[in-house]
């Protein structure tokens, strides 16, 4: 997989040289590139932003340097044989990012991020790229940042993780939580490691009993347990077939 980065800060995406996605980029996984969207300015100030039409508080980032920069982005694509990439681009009033939609974006040969900062782009923009691309505005979360960096690399590590030979196969993704419509849905229930007491505190015996079906089933109450209380709505979701099934098979 591509990953271009459009950004005026470059230095936040450093974190995508280490762990898990720097790993990805050294084994030959992921190719990211990151790019400083001011590179595509003309005058002495880099002018990236102007104020809003129609007023309001803030600045609004001008079309022209994206217009470029993503221009030029896909033809550097398109040049190595790429067809077309899949254009993300973080906002507060996107669509929430999930799970779901990770494993969608993993199957891509390429994304292109765009992380505004301001009030945003201007609209056209993604009016302009939406004629040509499969663009996807998406939030992280409801809260406010002060721009789409943070976002980047929450998508990134989230579909970087879910590429082939990317996790060891200790770490398997296959009951990640959130996968949709299985018994992945449930929370993560606790997790412990040696030493087998610390402060006081023992582990639960049915973890050392060497019962495998035992520790299963206690495994998942507690992944139901925790999700009732932290998220509710993960239970809605889950069917009771896919329940059932999972009781049946412990
Ligand atoms: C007067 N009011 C009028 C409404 N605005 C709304 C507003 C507009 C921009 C910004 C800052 N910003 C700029 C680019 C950008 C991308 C993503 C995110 C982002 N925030 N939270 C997430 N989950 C995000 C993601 N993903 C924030 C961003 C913040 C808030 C505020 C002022």
């Amino acid at each position: 997989m591509r990953l271009d980065v459009v950004t005026i800060f470059p230095e936040y995406l450093e974190p995508l040289n280490v762990s898990l996605v720097g790993k990805a980029r050294a084994r030959g996984r992921l190719d990211v590139r990151v790019h400083d969207l001011r590179a595509w300015t003309h005058d002495r100030h880099n002018t990236v932003d102007d104020t809003p039409y129609g007023g309001g508080p803030g600045m609004v980032m001008k079309p022209e340097p994206w217009g470029e920069a993503l221009d030029s982005i896909m033809a550097s694509g398109e040049a190595e044989g790429l067809v077309k990439p899949t254009l993300i681009v973080p906002t507060p009033s996107g669509r929430p990012f999930t799970q779901a939609l990770a494993v969608e974006l993993a199957e891509r040969p390429w994304l292109v991020f765009a992380p505004a900062r301001y009030e945003g782009i201007d609209r056209r923009v993604i009016e302009e790229y939406g004629e040509r691309l499969e663009v996807h505005e998406v939030s992280i979360g409801d809260y406010v940042l002060a721009g789409g960096e943070a976002a980047v690399l929450v998508i990134t590590e989230a579909v970087a993780r879910l590429l082939p030979g990317v996790l060891g196969n200790a770490e398997s993704h296959r009951d990640d939580s959130f996968a949709p419509g299985t018994m992945a849905d449930l929370l993560e229930g606790p997790v412990y490691t040696k030493p087998p007491e610390w402060r006081g505190r023992s582990i639960p015996e049915v973890l050392i009993s060497g019962h495998h079906g035992r520790v299963a089933r206690w495994r998942r109450d507690e992944a139901f347990r925790r999700t009732s209380e932290n998220r509710p709505d993960l239970i809605e979701r889950c069917d009771p077939a896919t329940l059932d099934k999972h009781d049946r098979a412990l």
